[in-house]
């Protein structure tokens, strides 16, 4: 391996676990994500409904229209977060930031179903996994509903 190759080694030292590919191979970091996050590796991209483009969300965003559901932030424990669970009402944490993630549900570039699944917990680790470059703060910032507290 020369100093260019880029490597894998600091996810899986051992390239065993996930079953990766010799690299280089085609889709090597997709297959990566993919086996991480439990998820098809030649998974179809996510048609999204007319009118929720990511241009559409960044529209909704700066309309001024309440996308949080709460009248002010909050300290949430995960026993609270627990209960909004439904699409209709989802609310995760990601880094210590709570968020009501129904208005971004059909907005979002991987699907309701993947959005889903961090709903009513700590979605952090999932989140990472999948795309630790998407910018939360300014993605999110106004479905901010508080911060999560420590459970008892
Ligand atoms: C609030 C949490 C989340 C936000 C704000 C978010 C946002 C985004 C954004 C902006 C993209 C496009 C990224 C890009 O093109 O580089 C994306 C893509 C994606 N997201 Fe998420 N995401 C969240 C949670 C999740 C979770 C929990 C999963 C998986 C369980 C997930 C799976 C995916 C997948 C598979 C794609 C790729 C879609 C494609 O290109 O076909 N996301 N997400």
């Amino acid at each position: 391996m020369t100093s260019e190759t880029p490597s894998f080694s600091l996810i899986d030292p051992n390239n065993q676990e996930l079953d990766v590919p010799e690299f280089p191979a085609r889709n090597g970091p997709q297959r990566l994500v993919a086996a991480a996050t439990k998820q098809p590796r030649n998974r179809e991209k996510v048609r999204l409904e007319p009118g929720h483009s990511p241009l559409d969300w960044a529209k909704l965003v700066s309309s001024g229209k309440d996308l949080r559901g709460v009248p002010c932030f909050g300290r949430y424990t995960l026993e609270e977060i627990r209960k909004h669970k439904s699409p209709e009402d989802a609310w995760t944490a990601i880094q210590g930031k709570v968020y009501n993630i129904t208005p971004y549900l059909k907005f979002h570039p991987g699907g309701v179903k993947d959005l889903m699944r961090i709903a009513g917990r700590d979605g952090t680790k999932l989140f990472m996994m999948t795309h630790s470059w998407v910018n939360m703060d300014y993605l999110m910032d106004k479905c901010l509903v508080g911060f999560l507290a420590p459970s008892n």
